[in-house]
């Protein structure tokens, strides 16, 4: 089986990458040496239809199981849904040995990462990854819910006590659920990898019948970019940031369109772009940022802001990003693929940008 090793200062954990390996989540369970009292299971709507009685028929046999499953979107990162799983925690008696795992994207992971840190001070969590994006949401124990006022305002560091990637789980993925999860594996090229880089641009020129063993190498590749990064710094002190390249845009195009009105992925290849841009105009340098565009939209993505939006709320909502500091933006921005750094940018210079491009 293909493993990731991921090691913080907080807790070291494997990452566990196989066509089928779902199968083995109760005999990983059962070698842990201190048994969960009880197992909360927390998936969304759709993933519940899907793969939740895979999970439950493995493990009733051998452990109490406490079930909630949050609707389908990124709507259920709220603070709602947030205190009625801690309710269903507290009524079902779960105590501080229980755990809890996430079944699903990174919707779940984040709130049910965010409850486990959270019940009795935090318990221990595993998450099992059903989307292509959560290869970047499942690792590094960033766990959140969103406040209406900004994306992940209000969350924790908290790492998962192994994560279970079964790439059998993704063949029911909507295309444009792969076009999101994709961009999370460009940006880890991007900031750090240009060999990982190029090879996604040569072996992926369409989302339609992904052959399974390429998405294992994919997984694992971009993982061990996160990994290696989170292992440097777990709380996003330094290098973490880097990660969020396109964020800072992406985060305000979601909070301001209205959350899961466009996916995460997609808001962050956006926000890639735009960073880019700003990028050569901060540096003089010069980024291949057209022949990005072209695949990019090759893939069906698409490359241009959406009209509805305006400069200044994007800028509004950009100066509450987590990297600001005393009022001043701080973007990840790039000098050439594979380098990237974090600067304070003037504001003026991001809302002419976001004009121009409003405009074309
Ligand atoms: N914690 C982190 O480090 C981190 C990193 C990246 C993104 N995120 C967060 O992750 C969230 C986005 O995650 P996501 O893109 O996985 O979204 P998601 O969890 O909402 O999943 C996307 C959609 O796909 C459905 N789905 C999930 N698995 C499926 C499957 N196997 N087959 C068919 N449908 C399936 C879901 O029900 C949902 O409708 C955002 O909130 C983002 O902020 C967190
Ligand atoms: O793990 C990280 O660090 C990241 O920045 C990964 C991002 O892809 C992810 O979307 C993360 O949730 C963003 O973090 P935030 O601190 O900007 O909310
Ligand atoms: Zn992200």
């Amino acid at each position: 089986m293909r493993k990731v090793a991921v090691q913080t200062e907080s807790k070291s954990y494997d990452v566990w990458i196989e066509a089928g390996c779902l199968h083995k989540l109760l005999p990983m369970l059962k070698s842990w040496k201190k048994q969960p009292t009880s197992i909360f299971i927390i998936t969304d709507s759709t993933v519940a239809e899907l793969y939740l009685d895979r999970v439950k028929n493995q493990l009733k046999d051998h452990y109490p199981l406490v079930e909630a499953v949050v609707p389908a979107g990124e709507a259920s990162k709220s603070f709602v849904e947030f205190e009625q799983l801690l309710t269903v925690a507290l009524e079902n008696g779960l105590d501080r040995d229980s755990m809890i795992i996430a079944l699903g994207g990174g919707v779940v992971g984040d709130i049910a990462g965010f409850v486990a840190a959270t019940y009795m001070r935090g318990i221990r969590f595993v998450q099992i990854p059903t989307t292509l994006l959560a290869h970047d949401s499942s690792v590094g124990g960033k766990v959140a819910i969103n406040h209406r006022l900004g994306k992940n305002m209000i969350g924790a560091f908290h790492q998962p006590e192994m994560v279970i990637y079964d790439p059998e789980l993704l063949v029911s993925l909507p295309e444009q659920e792969w076009r999101s999860g994709f961009a999370e594996a460009f940006k880890h090229g991007l900031i750090q990898v240009p060999e990982f880089y190029q090879w996604l641009q040569e072996k992926i020129d369409s989302f339609v019948d992904l052959d399974v063993s390429l998405l294992e190498q994919l997984l694992e590749r971009s993982i061990a970019v996160k990994a290696e990064i989170v292992a440097e710094d777990e709380k996003e002190a330094g290098v973490r940031a880097h990660l969020n390249l396109g964020h800072t845009l992406g985060h305000a195009i979601e909070t301001q369109l209205g959350y899961g009105k466009m996916t995460h992925g997609e808001a962050v290849a956006l926000g890639i772009i735009f960073a880019m841009r700003l990028s050569e105009q901060l540096y003089q340098v010069k980024l291949p940022i057209n022949e990005f565009k072209q695949w990019l939209r090759q893939l069906g993505y698409d490359t241009n802001l959406p009209k509805t939006l305006q400069a200044e709320s994007l800028l509004a909502t950009m100066k509450k990003d987590k990297k600001v500091n005393a009022g001043i933006i701080r973007m990840v921005l790039m000098k050439e693929v594979g380098s990237v750094q974090v600067e304070e940018v003037d504001e003026k210079e991001i809302l002419t940008l976001i004009e121009k491009m409003l405009g074309e």
